[in-house]
């Protein structure tokens, strides 16, 4: 059994980023830049956005958070979001979701310019991608194609099973693992809540992407041996015994399924750390874009 260590390939990308903007900054030009919009003071995306924050720093990519509380009117972020559009120095703007009840996913993800939207959300991004001329695909997916990459894992004619269909994981994982490029070119199942036979798809997964969001779903007698798994679950769950007060479960029974499988993403340190070195690739990409 291989671990695919996210950690480990998300090193190796945030070195290769840190080089270029080395190279960037030696040339007298300005380095790429983020700004991210958090509103509320949900844990879980504090953590995030502050890793995102900080892996910016680490490799000398500019970085601008915008906090807002949870009382901001749909209005004024929305004017937030196009003065960020508006403001040439900004390369990538991400809306830590969810956001607020009162506020529209849809209008916070249409107003982003396309050409800085860094997290793939919008419909031209959607487009492109359905298209085949992808400009930003969603970082998460983005983030497991860089792993399987990273880990050189076959993936030609492979029968990939993907449990969910987000529109932030499932859906974009599935299209992307059908297109013909590596890592891809896989006969594509996609399960969700209505599928009835689960457990038969699953077994005759070859690859298998859990991204349901329910903490150890998937167990040893739902995969077949030898099958590949990608773990995108990240669920928060009640542990006295750590000091946080929670352990963080993946959609897999890491425990049980790892030892059928020949090679498998951890949760921490797997699909997360990606999704971070997905969203720093989008950035400098979008930045290029702009040269
Ligand atoms: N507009 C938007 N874009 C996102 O990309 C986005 C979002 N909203 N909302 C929430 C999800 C979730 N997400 C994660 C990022 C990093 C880790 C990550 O680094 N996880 C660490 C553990 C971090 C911890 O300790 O909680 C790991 O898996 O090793 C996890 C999850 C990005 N998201």
């Amino acid at each position: 059994m291989q671990l695919l260590d996210g950690k480990l390939a998300a090193q190796a990308i945030k070195e290769d980023l840190k080089k270029k903007t080395s190279a960037l900054q030696e040339q007298g030009k300005r380095s790429p830049h983020l700004a991210a919009i958090l509103v509320g003071t949900d844990g879980a995306s504090e953590t995030y956005v502050a890793s995102k924050v900080k892996t910016c720093a680490e490799i000398g990519f500019e970085s601008t958070l915008k906090r807002f509380p949870s009382t901001i009117s749909e209005e004024e972020l929305l004017r937030e979001i196009e003065e960020l559009n508006n403001n040439a120095d900004v390369d990538g703007i991400l809306v830590q979701l969810p956001v607020p009840k009162h506020i529209s996913d849809d209008k916070v993800i249409n107003a982003i310019d396309p050409s800085k939207d860094v997290d793939g959300f919008h419909p031209v991004s959607v487009g492109n991608m359905v298209s085949g001329t992808p400009t930003f695909i969603p970082a998460t997916p983005y983030g497991i194609l860089l792993l399987l990459e990273h880990f050189k894992v076959e993936t030609k004619g492979k029968h990939a099973v993907v449990i969910g269909r987000s529109h932030i994981v499932g859906t974009p994982m599935s299209i992307l693992l059908s297109r013909k490029a590596y890592p891809g070119n896989c006969t594509v199942t996609i399960c969700h809540s209505a599928t009835t036979n689960l457990k038969e798809i699953c077994l005759q997964g070859d690859i298998i992407v859990a991204a349901l969001g329910q903490a150890e779903f998937l167990t040893a007698d739902m995969v077949k041996e030898g099958a590949v798994i990608v773990d995108v679950g990240i669920t928060r769950v009640a542990d006295a015994s750590k000091k946080s007060g929670f352990a963080l479960k993946g959609d897999v029974k890491f425990d049980e399924v790892a030892p059928k499988s020949s090679a498998i993403t951890p949760v921490p340190g797997g699909v997360g750390p990606m999704t971070i070195a997905g969203l720093l690739m989008n950035t400098y990409n979008a930045y290029m874009k702009k040269q």
